[in-house]
């Protein structure tokens, strides 16, 4: 019975390992039978030496297993960092699975500490976090931050919510949730255990500009009620929140008014306009220009703005920081609403004060992320899933996270 137990165990584990639990139960096997064929061998003995066999056969079988997993698990897992016990922060990230969120998660992984990725998979992806699933310095959890938390960490990067304009205005009332509620939940958490709280805010607290460039001093130009308002206003709310939390409990706040990003991992119907046009460009469809294409913005690599996050997060800076493209046809759309006309920030408090400026050049970040989009695709049509890019249109008819 055994020896069928640790052969079908065989079935399920690599070749080798296979082979191995075979021979060992055929070595038990040849043992037992050499033991019946020789008659003035007592029952008893017998018993116990087969037994024996095979508790020594499942411990060899159970070694085998263990140093296959130790060995996968050493090899499995990108370079970490070793810090002291003083140097090694507790850290939470909300939205943590998300695009920006994960690069943020492996920055600090890599630097040596122990995180906490919170994310409700609304628009973020067990898989742009999976490589570091079971490392002992990672804990990734199923949580909606409208839903208080408690656990005890040193730092807190708070990224949750939706930040593409499609995605912010399909539910427009959970946007308003998350940055709202959610972060009131996060500024608690701040205050209970006595961490310094980074809010991911963004440009579109400037609403569309009327001075340009926009520096930290200018207070926007929101709308208060148009499409846009879920997402500009709750950043709005939540930086007030912050600064509410830092005068009345003294909690620490920095808060990165973040400008546009691209790179991997960005979701494919992320809908954004770099996402839109290479994933357009490389299906050969016509490039959607929404209204006259005449809106300019500030682009920067994903790497650039998690350098500049993590640099925020360990200055002494308490005011909020700015931190910052085939041969298709052009299709022109109509343009969307309250869609901001200009946007560049003004960096100079950025370069001042934190030493920080993006360094990856606008065409080195495009061929990265161009080169990601292709392997997306590749994946995506062996699965026989062709994805469209997505309009800033709200949708209708699908089930939507409360
Ligand atoms: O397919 C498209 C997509 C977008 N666009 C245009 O391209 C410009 C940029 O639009 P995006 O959707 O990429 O991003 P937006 O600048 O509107 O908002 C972004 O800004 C800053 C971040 O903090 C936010 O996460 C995000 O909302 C807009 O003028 C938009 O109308 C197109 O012309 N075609």
């Amino acid at each position: 019975m055994m020896d069928i137990v640790l052969i079908s165990c065989g079935k399920n584990l690599l070749m080798s390992q296979y082979f191995l639990s075979l021979s060992v139960c055929l070595i038990i096997f040849l043992r037992n039978r050499s033991i019946q064929e020789n008659g003035d061998v007592k029952i008893e003995q017998k018993i116990d030496e087969v037994s024996f066999g095979k508790i020594f056969a499942i411990c060899c079988t159970l070694m085998v297993l263990k140093s296959h997993s130790l060995k996968t698990f050493s090899q499995k897992y990108p370079p970490v960092k070793f810090l002291s016990e003083k140097d090694r922060k507790r850290i939470l990230i909300t939205g943590g699975a998300g695009f920006v969120g994960s690069h943020l998660t492996d920055k600090l992984m890599m630097d040596g500490h122990e995180l906490t990725v919170v994310d409700n998979f609304f628009t973020g992806r067990k898989r742009n976090v999976e490589h570091w699933i079971g490392h002992e310095n990672f804990e990734l959890i199923n949580h909606d931050v409208v839903e208080p938390l408690y656990i005890e960490v040193d730092q807190i990067y708070h990224l949750a919510s939706p930040a593409s304009p499609p995605n912010y205005m399909y539910n427009p009332i959970k946007t308003l949730k998350t940055n709202t509620i959610g972060t009131l939940n996060m500024l608690g958490l701040a205050k209970r255990v006595g961490a310094r709280l980074l809010l991911a805010s963004t440009s579109e607290v400037y609403g569309d500009p009327e001075v340009h460039p926009q520096n930290e001093d200018y207070w926007g130009h929101v709308n208060p009620i148009g499409p846009r308002a879920c997402y500009d206003e709750g950043k709005r709310v939540a930086e007030t929140m912050c600064y509410a939390y830092m005068k009345q409990e003294g909690v620490e706040v920095r808060v990165a008014r973040i400008f546009n990003t691209f790179g991997s991992r960005m979701h494919m119907n992320d809908g954004r306009v770099v996402s839109n046009f290479i994933l357009q460009a490389l299906q050969g469809e016509p490039l959607t220009v929404y209204g006259t294409g005449s809106q300019t913005r500030a682009f920067q690599y994903v790497s650039d703005l998690v350098n500049g996050l993590v640099l925020l997060m360990n200055s002494n800076i308490s005011s909020p920081v700015n931190l910052v493209m085939s041969r298709s046809q052009i299709q022109f759309l109509s343009e969307a609403q309250d869609d901001p006309q200009r946007r560049r920030p003004d960096i100079r408090k950025a370069k001042m004060m934190l030493g920080w400026e993006p360094v990856v050049p606008l065409e080195e970040g495009l061929n990265k992320t161009i080169q990601y989009f292709s392997r997306e695709l590749e994946h995506q049509a062996n699965n026989q899933y062709i994805p469209k890019p997505k309009a800033a249109r709200m949708k209708k008819g699908r089930p939507r996270h409360n």
